[in-house]
Formats: C-alpha cells, sequence, structure tokens
C-alpha cells in the first residue's frame, strides 16, 4: 500500500504517517493539496494531513481541500503529542535573526520565540521540515521550529527544545482515502453541511444531535466563498453512522440542510 504524507522527511505529518502505518511505503509531497490529489488521482492509495491543533485551532486549507474534493473519504485519524525545538546551523542563539517554520508551528510557540528572541524577523515555509532544509542550505542567521528527527536528517543543532508555548500540545491527522472504512466500535462521524441563512437554521441542525444524546466533538465554519456571511459547517459526531439514532439524526440533518455529506466514519485516535 502507498501513503502519501505533507513532506519532506521529519515532519509531523511523517510522524503521523508512521503511527498510523510503519509498514506501508511512505510518499511524500510538499503540499497539503498535493497529498490530497495524489489519493484522487490513483497515485496513492492513502494520504495524512494535519486537520486541526489544541493550540492553533483547524488547518483552513486541509478543511477547504477536502471539501472540493467530493470522491474521497476520512477513513482514519492520528492524534500526536507535538513538541517544537529551534534547530539551526548556528550554535549561538545571538547569532539568530530570522525565524522560518510552518505556520502553524510559529503560532504554536509565538511567546516563547518573542521572549527569547525580540525582534527577530519571521518567515513562513510549507512545513516545519522544509523549514529545517532551508536553514540547513542558508546556513547562517536562520533557525528553524521543527521536529529532533528532522534536526538529525538535516544536520542542525537543537538550540532550545519544546518551544511550544502550551504544553498540551496535540495535533489531529486525518486519512484520507477513495474507500470508505467499513469497521463498527467506537467510531466518529465526520460531516459537512451549509444551511439556508435564516434565524434557527444551525440551531435546528444541532438540535437533532442534542435531542438523542449525541455528543458533538468539534465544529468549524468555513465561509463558502460564493457570498458573504454564508458559511459552511464541519461537525465531528461521536459515533457510528449506522447506529439507529445517529442514522435518525443524519437523515433528518440531510432533509433541513441545502448541502450534506458524510465526510467519513472511522475509529478514534488514541494518544
Ligand atoms: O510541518 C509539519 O511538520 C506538519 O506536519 C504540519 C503541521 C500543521 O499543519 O499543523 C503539523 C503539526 C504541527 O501542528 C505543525 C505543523
Amino acid at each position: 500500500m502507498k501513503l502519501s504524507f505533507l513532506g519532506p522527511k521529519g515532519t509531523f505529518t511523517e510522524e503521523a504517517c508512521i503511527k498510523y502505518d510503519s509498514v506501508s511505503e511512505h510518499i511524500e509531497y510538499p503540499t497539503i493539496d498535493m497529498v490530497v490529489a495524489s489519493v484522487r488521482d490513483r497515485k496513492t492509495d492513502e494520504g495524512i494531513v494535519p486537520i486541526e491543533n489544541s493550540i492553533e485551532g483547524s488547518v483552513n486549507l486541509t478543511l477547504d481541500t477536502i471539501l472540493e474534493e467530493q470522491e474521497l473519504f476520512i477513513k482514519g485519524e492520528v492524534l500526536l503529542p507535538i513538541r517544537h525545538n529551534l534547530v539551526s546551523k548556528c550554535s549561538d542563539l545571538q547569532e539568530i535573526e530570522i525565524v522560518i517554520s510552518h505556520p502553524h508551528a510559529l503560532a504554536q510557540c509565538y511567546r516563547h520565540i518573542k521572549e527569547l528572541l525580540p525582534g527577530v524577523e519571521i518567515a513562513t515555509a510549507e512545513s516545519t521540515a522544509k523549514a529545517a532544509f532551508i536553514a540547513s542550505q542558508e546556513g547562517r542567521g536562520i533557525a528553524a521550529i521543527a521536529t529532533l528527527r528532522a534536526a538529525q536528517l538535516y544536520d542542525l543543532n537543537v538550540l532550545v527544545r519544546d518551544i511550544q508555548d502550551f504544553d498540551n500540545n496535540i495535533t489531529r491527522f486525518i486519512v484520507v482515502s477513495r474507500e470508505e472504512n467499513s469497521v463498527r466500535g467506537d467510531c466518529k462521524t465526520s460531516i459537512v453541511f451549509s444551511t439556508e441563512n435564516k434565524p434557527g437554521s444551525l440551531y435546528n441542525v444541532l438540535k437533532e444531535f442534542a435531542i438523542r444524546g449525541l455528543n458533538l466533538t468539534k465544529i468549524e465554519s468555513r465561509p463558502s466563498k460564493k457570498s458573504f456571511g454564508e458559511y459552511i459547517f464541519f461537525v465531528d459526531v461521536d459515533g457510528h453512522k449506522d447506529d439507529e439514532l445517529m442514522k435518525e439524526a443524519l437523515k433528518a440533518v440531510r432533509s433541513i440542510t441545502s448541502y450534506f455529506r458524510i465526510l467519513g466514519c472511522y475509529p478514534k485516535g488514541r494518544l
């Protein structure tokens, strides 16, 4: 089996990939949309991308990409504790003029970086490992926020360990596939929908889960990109899509929404 991930080697997504399936062939792609497209275009069987972080929230590019890919499903999820490190060719913090990383990683370490390196210039990269690679090429004056594995792979010194602003830093990754997951058991169901822009329409949708005692684990909105003030909602619910109460709730929600799709039903990830 071929499993694509947001690369290059040394990203947190690669770690999630190894945690999910260490046996398959792992293939790196430089961006989230290219990982998802590799599955759609049958170059790989499944792909892993980050979807949300406990400090910084949703990865919008992932939400927008899975919304566009109507033929793909979420087949699984992986939870990973995230520990960031400041890594560089330099061996002294005083020499650092630029800090580079993925925007999510920069946001997760914002206070720490401001404290350690006041006035430092910030630059972004497509992943933490890409930032480490750039730091290894550029050399002097630049540090990346990256994994310890990336520091090893790109031959960088670890200047400061654990620079995330909050210790309880967890990222959730999803596994995208052309096939639905067919397992039963302790599952989660992810849906996406839009409602008419009128009073109570979101309340009416959420009520269908509430009256049946179904627990929502996430709700996120993204602009529809068609009209200002119109939104698409992503909701995760505890439970399998074929459980009796869930089936009833999903049927009701389908009937009162202007757009509705089950993104996937899959086993809950564990830390
Ligand atoms: O750049 C990486 O290492 C990634 O895997 C991406 C990513 C993200 O998009 O949130 C994953 C985990 C961390 O939260 C920071 C960055």
